[in-house]
């Protein structure tokens, strides 16, 4: 799946931006990943609530939020609430990660977990019992435009193998550095979902950004899974 990051988009023209990647299968969005950030937890400020409201009015692609912030179990669940897709929080910033995937999915969204760069997963395996989506940061969460950290493909592997092996059962996802030069080693780790930010929004053809992603990402998925 291939996830375009609204960050590295023209938030005037966000409507328009939403519907450049919801064209013909093959050039569509899988999912749209939406930057909440509040300068808190990471040094930078995007937008809240009110705009994924807004943008789940003018599409109906399946929205994965991605909570940058403090006390995401305060917050999170309203955008569950609100009808995101899948709500990812930080497990650096939530204070009891099983009970927030609970509220998650009572609320009727899928459950995220996403660790830094420097976060290692084996302590969290647990925890990730309870969640749906695995998000492996790939640079340090806060701007787009970083260059991708490799290193952390060995995490992404790792949950791979729990997943199966049986021991998870969700969807490893990475987001920060995603781009033509860099897809494939990730499809190669394993990884089910890939966020684009300037590799998709930074291209003339936002559509045919995500097929050449595609295009690059799944015969090295395919061989990662033989
Ligand atoms: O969460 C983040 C950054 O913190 C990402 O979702 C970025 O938006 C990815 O942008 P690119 O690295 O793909 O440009």
């Amino acid at each position: 799946m291939i996830a375009p990051s609204i960050l590295s988009a023209d938030f005037a023209r966000l409507a328009d931006e939403v519907a450049a990647v919801n064209g013909e299968p093959g050039h569509r969005a899988d999912w749209l990943h939406v930057d909440v950030m509040d300068a808190h937890f990471v040094p930078n400020l995007t937008l809240g609530l009110p705009v994924v409201e807004s943008l789940l009015k003018v599409t109906d692609i399946p929205i994965d939020c991605h909570l940058m912030i403090e006390d995401p179990d305060r917050w999170a669940p309203g955008y569950a609430e609100a009808g995101a897709y899948n709500v990812t929080v930080h497990v650096e910033a939530a204070k009891d990660p099983v009970m927030l995937a609970k509220d998650l999915r009572a609320a009727g969204a899928k459950a995220g977990l996403s660790i830094k760069p420097n976060t290692p997963l084996e302590p969290y395996v647990e925890v990730l019992k309870h969640y749906d989506t695995l998000l492996v940061m790939s640079v340090e969460p806060g701007f787009g435009g970083q260059k991708f950290i490799a290193e952390v493909l060995d995490k992404a592997r790792k949950a791979r193998e729990m997943v199966d092996t049986g021991h998870l059962n969700l969807v490893v996802e990475i987001d920060g550095g995603i781009n033509a030069d860099t897809i494939e080693q990730a499809a190669e780790a394993g990884v089910d979902c890939f966020v684009a930010g300037s590799a998709v929004y930074g291209a003339e053809d936002p559509s045919r950004a995500i097929e050449a992603l595609r295009a690059k990402a799944a015969p090295a998925f395919a061989h990662a899974r033989q």
